[in-house]
């Protein structure tokens, strides 16, 4: 767990063997505990260097404890042993030094960076606030606004970056832990008194106060009602005002106040569910770790809309070369135009060049016939659809993998026209698709696990999250949509408004409700699929009374509101009014409170108050419900796969964790017994059914979400 060798004869050069991150577990600061004790216990040691093995210095606390109880010597007593020694101490970063392992580099006298390392205090990420002494002693060394900065974000800063602020001493391309021995034989006899970062004064802004305030307000703005940014505020605050040993406290006491709260849970079960979800597998036995992905050099898109500029963005980006193909030239020449102006704009913003020369544009299939892969981004239509796939089939060489990036359709009615149905698999990006870091990748019953593994595989090298999903209508995230969307729109039959039922979600800490999320999409698309479904327009069967399709309550507001030509943003009014066009001013606008006064006085409708809790219940108990679905019909793996989809594709607040998660946070016995209160109430609303799953997980004594895996091994599985 830790290494202690001596070389040159007297420096103790102790590294951190806890692969894969060098992790400070029990075991590890057991180790290191007794390896500094050695160190300067023994006269021939000089000096010290503390590095971690395979290259990585320390991803800090070891998280997976965090579920138990503390075992092992706690980290703050060492961390402050060391820096008391009197022997010079010097961190050899390589690869990370994060949260613990930052706090440590901050401890030693001296630091030696690698020039490709990267330094940071993660811990707000995961709900809590960095206990080792990080927010009383990084302020002391860089300053307030800085360590404010640094710990209220979470960033990751580069080595030259903690140069410039002083965090580091020397940045070196060598070796860092030859350099560091080197750095460590030159500091023996120089005084360390300036080198105990504890012991000195913070350099206070004259105006501490306003920026404190400054930066709370910020802070709630932009992560609303999450606790641990401001109580790394406050921690900060106690390094400007008070001396270290109460500062220390300080920080300790507004850890207790984070470390078991639901929002710390939820936040370090996001960091590993992230991790679950890239480890896909298939009841075939066929996973992550033995398909062998296919290697990549070439993509082609058919599509300069929207979608497909995104991808060519995404897939150039990764260093891919990518051919654009378009049906017209002028639709060509405009998609080409854009697709370099987000290039140009990225590449300036990243401070690199931008890749154009991987980029053809050809108005030609033809051009197509020896790339690795096809990603289709036509117009969402199946006949066309299958006309391309057909195409592609004629003109691709039989290796060539076939992806579609459809949001909800049959990938394997796609497959089957093709002469390769086992290349083909779904591709389902999130718009803006070089924006968006969700990539479902959905698994047809023919798509082989090479092709799964490659669409996963390109996935992650366009730094995407990519989850492996099934092939049912809207997969995973829109398939659960559905059901949300219908109760945000029962709501307002019954008296809500949207900009009552956005505020009710945008509290519990989504970015946007429902509604203005549904402007900023864009109204019409889903207002032509139910056109093309016969749920509205010309083709609905006049056999279904008002508000009802195929025996289940159907609410037309939102039908109503497209007739009107409202579209959302794009048109400037939707369910909300903008200043003009393309504004993202949201204002409510009297004229929706009359459509829906009228609507309710023309169905009889009595309205009444509705409260924030049943919106809540409603809208995210039915998600959850359909996501109990999802997993009974195979479609996703394990509810951190839903989980991971709503976080990455839908805004879902990542401080309640998800959907299922937030579930299981409530308590799975109290979202059954609401969802069959408002199945009693709504008994023409199937999706406010309990689901099967939610029963048995119930009757089973609500096991914790990371098992319930093992209660849906009968259920049969589509991936
Ligand atoms: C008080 C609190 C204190 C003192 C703290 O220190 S809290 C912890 C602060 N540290 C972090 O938040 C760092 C978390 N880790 C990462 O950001 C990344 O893992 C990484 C940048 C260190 C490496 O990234 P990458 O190379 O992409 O690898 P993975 O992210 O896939 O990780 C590999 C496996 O290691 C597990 N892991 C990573 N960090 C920790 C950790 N701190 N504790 C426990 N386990 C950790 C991670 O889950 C992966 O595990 P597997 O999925 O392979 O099982």
């Amino acid at each position: 767990m830790a290494r202690y060798e001596l070389v040159k004869r007297s420096v103790a050069l102790i590294t951190l063997t806890n692969p894969p991150v060098n992790a400070l577990s029990s075991a590890v600061r057991h180790a290191m505990a007794k390896s500094m004790e050695q160190a300067l216990n023994d006269p021939k040691v000089t000096a010290v260097v503390i590095c971690g093995e395979n290259g990585r210095f320390c991803g800090g606390a070891d998280i997976r404890e965090f579920a138990g109880p503390l075992r092992g010597p706690p980290l703050v007593p060492l961390l402050d042993a060391i820096e008391a020694g009197e022997k010079p101490v010097v961190a050899a970063i390589e690869g990370v030094a994060l949260g613990g392992g930052f706090e440590l580099a901050l401890v030693c006298h001296y630091c030696i960076a690698h020039f490709k390392a990267r330094l940071g205090l993660p811990e707000v990420t995961l709900g809590i606030l960095p206990a080792a002494g990080g927010t009383q002693r990084l302020p002391r060394l860089i300053g307030i606004p800085a360590a404010l900065e640094l710990i209220t974000t979470g960033r990751h800063i580069s080595a030259q970056e903690a140069l410039k602020l002083g965090i580091v001493d020397q940045v070196t391309e060598q070796n860092a832990c030859e350099v560091a021995v080197e750095f460590a034989l030159r500091a023996v006899a120089k005084p360390l008194s300036s080198r105990r970062v504890s012991m000195l004064t913070t350099p206070c802004p004259p105006d501490l106060d306003a920026l404190l305030e400054v930066v709370t307000m910020e802070v709630k703005k932009k992560a609303r009602g999450v606790m641990a940014p401001l109580a790394c505020i406050q921690a900060v605050r106690a390094a400007a005002t008070m001396p270290y040993s109460k500062g220390i406290k300080r920080e300790s006491e507004l850890m207790a106040t984070l470390f078991n709260s639901g929002q710390a849970r939820a936040l370090q079960y996001c960091f590993f569910a992230q991790r679950t979800a890239g480890k896909w597998t298939l009841p075939s036995g066929a996973q992550w770790n033995n398909s062998k992905p296919r290697e990549i050099r070439s993509a082609a898109i058919i599509g300069l809309g929207t979608m497909g500029r995104g991808i060519v963005v995404s897939l150039a980006r990764a260093g891919i070369s990518v051919i654009a193909v378009e049906s017209e030239k002028k639709l060509l020449e405009t998609g080409k135009q854009m697709v370099i102006g987000m290039l140009e704009r990225d590449a300036k913003r990243r401070g690199v060049s931008a890749s154009l020369n991987l980029l053809k544009f050809t108005l030609s299939l033809q051009d197509l016939k020896d790339v690795d892969l096809v990603i289709e981004a036509v117009f969402e239509d199946m006949a066309l659809k299958k006309r391309v796939f057909q195409e592609l089939s004629k003109v691709c060489r039989p290796a060539t993998l076939l992806c579609t990036n459809t949001s909800g359709l049959d990938v394997d009615a796609l497959a089957g026209v093709t002469d390769r149905p086992h290349l083909v698999v779904g591709m389902h990006f999130f718009s803006p698709a070089h924006v968006m870091k969700l990539l479902e990748v959905v698994c047809g019953p023919r798509s082989s696990s090479e092709t799964i593994a490659t669409a996963m595989s390109l996935g992650k090298r366009m730094g995407k999250v990519s989850v492996a999903v099934g092939n049912c209508p809207g997969f995973v995230g829109n398939r659960m949509l559905k059901p949300y969307l219908d109760q945000a729109t029962f709501l307002l039959e019954e008296g809500a408004t949207p900009e009552q039922i956005d505020k009710a979600l945008e509290d519990f800490g989504f970015a946007m409700g429902v509604f203005r999320m549904s402007d900023l999409a864009g109204l019409d698309v889903g207002w032509r699929i139910r056109k093309e479904s016969g749920l509205t327009g010309p083709d609905v069967d006049p056999k279904n009374p008002p508000r009802r399709r195929h025996g289940r309550r159907y609410c037309p507001i939102p039908d109503m509101v497209c007739e009107q030509g409202r579209f959302g943003q794009k048109t400037g009014r939707g369910w909300y009014m903008y200043d003009k066009p393309g504004g993202t001013n949201a204002k409510p606008d009297p004229l929706i409170q009359n459509l829906l006064e009228m609507y309710r006085s023309r169905y009889a409708i009595q309205p009444r108050n509705i409260s924030d809790k049943e919106i809540i219940e409603r809208c995210l108990f039915a998600l959850a419900n359909e996501g109990f679905r999802i997993l009974e019909d195979g479609i996703a793996a394990r509810p951190e796969d839903i989980d991971v989809i709503y976080l990455f594709g839908y805004g879902f607040p990542r401080h309640r964790g998800g959907p299922m998660f937030y579930a299981s946070m409530v308590g799975l016995e109290r979202v059954l017994e609401r969802l069959e209160h408002y199945h009693q109430a709504h008994p023409d609303v199937p999706h406010l059914e309990p689901s099967p799953l939610l029963k048995k997980l119930v009757a089973c004594g609500s096991p914790s979400v990371q098992t319930w895996r093992e209660h849906i091994k009968t259920m049969h599985s589509h991936l």
